[in-house]
C-alpha cells in the first residue's frame, strides 16, 4: 500500500475561526475546502514541511505550530496519514499565493462545508477542542 504522509495547519485567529482553502480545479479532490498544507518531501521533519507549505501556499511565516492531532484514512489509490497542528501566531497575511479561495470558519460551521472524506474526525476534534 502507498503511504502519503501529509502535514496540515489549523490557524487560529483571535475569534476562533480557522483558515480553510479550497483545492483547486485540476487536482484530485478539486473544490473540497481543506486545512493548508501538504506533502512532506523526502528527509524532511513534519514542521519543517509544514513551514514550507505555508509559506509557499499562502505567504505567512509560522514559527510557533503546536501537534493537535491526526488521521489515518484509507483512500482508494493511497493511504493518508495527516498530522493537524495548531497555529495561533504567524507573521504577514494569509493569501492564496496558487490563486486558492480561503475563507475563515468556525469549527462548527464546518460539517455543513463540503471537505475531503479524511478531514471529518479532524472537524469533530476541532469541534471538540472548542467545548
Ligand atoms: N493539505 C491538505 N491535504 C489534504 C487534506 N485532506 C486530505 O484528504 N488531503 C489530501 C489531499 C492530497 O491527496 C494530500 C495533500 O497533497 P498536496 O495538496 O500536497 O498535493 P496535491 O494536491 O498535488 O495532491 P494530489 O493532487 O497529488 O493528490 O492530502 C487537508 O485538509 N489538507
Amino acid at each position: 500500500m502507498r503511504i502519503i504522509h501529509v502535514v496540515a495547519a489549523a490557524l487560529v485567529d483571535a475569534d476562533g475561526r480557522v483558515l480553510l482553502a479550497q483545492r483547486p480545479e485540476g487536482k484530485s479532490l478539486a473544490g473540497l475546502w481543506e486545512f493548508p498544507g501538504g506533502k512532506l518531501e523526502p528527509g524532511e521533519s513534519p514542521e519543517a514541511a509544514l513551514a514550507r507549505e505555508l509559506e509557499e501556499e499562502l505567504g505567512i511565516t509560522a514559527p510557533a505550530l503546536a501537534p493537535f492531532t491526526f488521521v489515518s484514512f484509507a483512500y482508494p489509490e493511497f493511504h493518508l496519514v495527516m498530522l493537524l497542528y495548531w497555529c495561533r501566531a504567524w507573521t504577514g497575511v494569509p493569501h492564496g499565493r496558487d490563486g486558492q479561495a480561503l475563507r475563515w470558519e468556525l469549527p462548527a460551521a464546518m460539517p455543513a462545508l463540503p471537505m475531503p472524506p479524511a478531514d471529518v474526525p479532524l472537524v469533530e476534534a476541532l469541534i471538540a477542542a472548542g467545548r
